[in-house]
């Protein structure tokens, strides 16, 4: 078992915590906002609670109200701070001149390259990102990105330590803007946002045409794998057609911008490009949790049927 140290204990800090500690470790976590420290075993353990799972595990995440004390035997430290790129630079250096010479730092950015982050460290090879997702103790995916420095024994140590905790660690060779998932994720809301720009639908069909269509089939089926299924040649000729339609604007569309202009902030003002009252809102939010949990229920159930066939073909080639 490791000594884990999580930086910041807001959404995803008690999150990441919470799956280190459920996960064996020992986890120090800082935050400069003493009520974050204050509340953080308490919102570790309702989640705990919530997942039907043993909440003692809260015991072993422990806050710490001073940085270098909190890092000063880390064998694992994630940064999981405000997405602000000074903000995170001079955090590692702080945790840089207080930590053991062994450990290994981690950024939870999302779409900050690790290489600036990192940049102004002395030792740059035990430096990467590991990007979650939230909620982390529900979403498996963890990006694991190196820099041009990152020795390839932190890439692999780090791949480890979050397989052995239940994750699904992927490595991204390199370290571009949003790594792979977001990369992924905002070109489906730029053209998702292109086509309520452009009037050729409205907000709420958008979603109802991902959600009833190819959302359906996401979680098993990705884009690649689908592209095979259908057959390249087929993918071949549908791109032919639609890129050249497709939005490419290099930056954020004007309607979003005006969006924000005028305050239309989404849930948190009421209206975003669609109006949600708090008992809509509230709808959402459940459906995805449970959604999620039933996601991670079948998960479950497929690795035991898969374990299950291994065992009989074992028994069957064992005995013929
Ligand atoms: N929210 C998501 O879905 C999501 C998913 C993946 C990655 N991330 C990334 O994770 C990071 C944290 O996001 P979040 O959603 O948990 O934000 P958050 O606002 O919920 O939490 C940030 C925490 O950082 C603390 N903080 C502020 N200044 C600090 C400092 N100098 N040192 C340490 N802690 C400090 C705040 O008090 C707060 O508790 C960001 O980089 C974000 O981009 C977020």
């Amino acid at each position: 078992m490791m000594q884990v140290t999580v930086i910041g204990a807001g959404l995803m800090g008690h999150g990441l915590a919470q799956v280190f500690a459920a996960g064996g470790h020992a986890v120090s976590v800082y935050d400069p906002h003493q009520p974050s420290l204050d509340s953080l075993r308490d919102r570790i353990r309702a989640n705990l609670r919530d997942l039907g799972e043993d909440e003692s595990a809260a015991d072993r995440a422990t806050p710490v109200a001073d940085l270098a004390e909190a890092v000063r035997n880390a064998d694992f430290i994630v940064e999981a701070a405000l997405e602000d790129l000074p903000v995170k630079q001079d955090l590692f250096a702080r945790i840089e001149a207080a930590c053991p010479a062994h450990a290994i730092l981690a950024s939870n950015t999302s779409v900050i390259p690790i290489t600036r982050i990192m940049e102004g460290l002395r030792d740059r090879t035990r430096a990467l990102g590991t990007h979650w997702w939230n909620p982390p103790f529900l979403v498996p995916l963890v990006e694991v990105i190196g820099t041009e420095w990152t020795a390839p024994e932190v890439i692999e140590r780090t791949m480890e330590l979050h397989r052995a905790l239940g994750k699904i660690p992927v490595h991204v060779k390199r370290d571009v803007p949003g790594f792979v998932g977001n990369r992924l994720q905002h070109a489906l809301w730029r053209e998702a946002i292109s086509l309520v720009e452009n009037d050729i639908c409205d907000a709420e069909t958008v979603d109802l045409v991902v959600k009833n269509s190819f959302g359906r089939r996401l979680g098993v089926l990705g884009p690649i794998e689908n592209a095979d299924l259908v057959g390249t040649d087929l993918t071949l000729a549908i791109h032919r057609t639609v890129l050249p339609a497709v939005e490419s604007r290099p930056g954020p569309s004007p309607l979003l911008e005006k969006l924000v202009q005028e305050g239309r902030l989404g849930f948190k003002s009421g209206e975003g490009f669609r109006r949600w009252t708090p008992e809509q809102q509230a709808a959402l939010r459940r459906d995805i949790v449970t959604t999620l949990k039933q996601a991670r229920t079948n998960d479950a159930a497929r690795t035991k049927n898969a374990e299950g066939r291994d065992d009989h073909e074992g028994e069957a080639s064992g005995s013929g």
